[in-house]
């Protein structure tokens, strides 16, 4: 590529198919996006039109057939399973539909076990969990909650905050809402709108719900696994 690394994530001209009985099924067709530090970029399109196949490649959870993709001009699409791992830990936040969070623990503690994973000082990670909690919410003794004794709604704060906890480049987050009734889904989009730019990520939000996108920098219309 000419001129300055691009920072942020960019796809290149991404084709990603699956088995299909003796075919193969094309569920990305040629896609190239790019999406800057601080900008909110959603990809909207019906059921099947290749959104969380386009998520997951982001995610480094599938390779493409072909095209490139790369965080903050790394091409990560050679990178080893090991690799993949490290990367997903240190530079990409996933925050998925159904927010995975663990039973047990309580919102600060899932954010202090990502803290431990990646080796931060006890005292420096529950500094940061606890004023990243603040910053999606949750105060008043609603870090020390566990996720059942969260509303639908807090526990994706809880997912987000944790998304969060490594500062990372990118930032993927697939139907974040569809749990959620409309101005509780309205709340989580404005938090995401307000953390992409605070925290500088490139931010891919796969959505059904246009009503949701007032605060996008660019909506993507993907249609049979190509985009419009
Ligand atoms: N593991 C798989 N094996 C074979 N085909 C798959 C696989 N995963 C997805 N597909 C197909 O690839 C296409 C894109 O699927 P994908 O899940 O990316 O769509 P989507 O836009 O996220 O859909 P939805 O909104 O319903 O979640 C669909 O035709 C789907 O049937």
């Amino acid at each position: 590529m000419t001129g300055p690394t691009p920072t942020g994530l960019t796809l290149q001209d991404v084709v990603l198919t699956y088995p299909d009985g003796d075919r193969r099924l094309t569920a990305l067709d040629a896609v190239s996006l790019h999406s800057a530090p601080g900008e909110l970029t959603a990809i909207v399109g019906p059921s099947g039109s290749g959104k969380s196949s386009l998520l997951a490649v982001a995610a480094t959870l599938l390779r493409p057939d072909s095209g490139r993709v790369l965080v903050d001009g790394e091409d990560v699409c050679g990178l080893t399973a090991k690799q993949a791992t490290a990367l997903r830990r240190e530079r990409i936040g996933i925050v998925f539909q159904q927010p995975n969070l663990l039973a047990s623990l309580t919102a600060l503690e899932q954010l202090l076990a990502v803290a431990h994973l990646r080796g931060t000082r006890p005292r420096a990670a529950r500094g940061r969990a606890e004023q990243l909690l603040a910053s999606v919410g949750l105060t008043d003794g609603k870090q020390h909650r566990r996720p059942h004794q969260l509303s639908g709604g807090e526990r994706q704060r809880v997912n987000i905050a944790r998304a969060l906890f490594a500062e990372p480049a990118v930032l993927l987050v697939d139907e974040p809402t569809s749990a959620l009734d409309h101005e509780r889904g309205a709340r989580i989009t404005d938090l995401l709108a307000t953390v992409t730019r605070t925290h500088r990520t490139a931010t891919l939000l796969v959505t059904h719900d246009r009503t949701l996108l007032t605060h996008a920098d660019q909506i993507l219309e993907l249609v049979d696994g190509r985009l419009r």
